[in-house]
């Protein structure tokens, strides 16, 4: 055992001085009542367990329809936060699979935009557009809403990020990649020929389903977060018997974690840091791979 070091008579007083100067300028304890700063971006009450399961978030939002003569994508819906007391949000685009609309995700706009955040839902110029073109147009609909969209006003175009399902989550993929100044991304059940995706810098969560036979897990979601170096902030969350459709009905797994990835990445609000790191586990979730803690 090693000795125990000892002080001289003289370093304990001036330790003990050091020590009463130093709760006297308040610097290890906070003052009582005094709470930690918050983060220029954090927006709504500091969230609960209750909070981001709950099918809508703590703001009222209404919806816009985007005409489909707009260009670079093929129009769509904007959910929004009605509350402008609180500065501007961050915005996410999203877009569907292959030969589906905006109607399959449609119980998303709402569910996110109810947190703090402005979503744009989009249709794709045709249905059948490969995960590279739904990727240019999820950043052709972030360009729209920040430049042109009637609530460009409401938005920090700083802080964008995108979504999407199988080939729109192929797409988030793309965009990601092509974009880096992009705060997050979260593909769902994606879906891309490309297996490497070493050059992405954005913060990216993909979300897969157990037994997809679409875009199986062991082909896509597995291989593609691999692939994301580990100095990305990244997270892998496969959902416990879950198909290929998981993201066309509300699921509160997806949506809690979906909420809280971009709450922590387009907000920096570490307020959401506790529904991550450390990683969570449950019922619903087959596997979860990581980069906790982030940075
Ligand atoms: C809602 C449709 C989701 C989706 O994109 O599914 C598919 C993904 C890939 C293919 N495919 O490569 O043929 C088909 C459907």
């Amino acid at each position: 055992m090693q000795p125990r070091p000892t002080l001289s008579p003289r370093s304990r007083v001036i330790a003990k001085v050091g020590l009463v100067l130093t709760l006297a300028c308040g610097g290890l304890a906070a003052a009582p009542g005094a709470q930690a700063a918050a983060g220029p971006y954090e927006r709504g009450p500091a969230p609960t367990n209750s909070s981001i399961e709950a099918s809508r978030g703590p703001f009222a939002t209404a919806q816009t329809s985007v005409s489909s003569l707009v260009t670079g994508f093929g129009g769509g819906t904007i959910y929004y936060p009605t509350d402008t007391s609180q500065g501007t949000f961050g915005a996410i685009a999203i877009s569907p699979g292959y030969t589906a609309r905006w109607s399959s995700l449609s119980w998303l706009g709402p569910r996110l935009a109810s947190q703090g955040f402005v979503v744009i839902g989009i249709e794709t110029n045709t249905i059948y557009d490969q995960p590279d073109s739904r990727g240019r147009q999820l950043l052709a609909a972030l360009d729209y809403l920040v430049q042109s969209s009637s609530v460009r006003s409401r938005i920090d175009s700083s802080r964008l990020a995108v979504a999407g399902h199988s080939m729109g989550g192929g797409g988030t993929l793309e965009a990601a990649r092509s974009r880096p100044s992009l705060q997050a991304a979260i593909p769902l059940a994606p879906w891309n020929l490309t297996k490497s995706w070493s050059t992405v810098r954005v913060p990216t969560m993909i979300i897969g389903g157990e037994t997809d036979s679409i875009a199986p897990v062991s082909s896509h979601s597995e291989p593609f977060y691999s692939s994301i170096p580990a100095s990305s902030e990244k997270a892998y969350m496969e959902l416990n018997n879950a198909s290929h459709f998981f993201p066309q009905s509300p699921d509160t797994t997806m949506a809690k974690y979906m909420i809280s990835w971009m709450k922590r990445f387009i907000d920096d609000d570490t307020r959401y840091e506790q529904f991550l790191c450390p990683r969570p586990s449950g019922l619903a979730i087959e596997e979860y791979r990581d980069t906790c803690p982030h940075a």
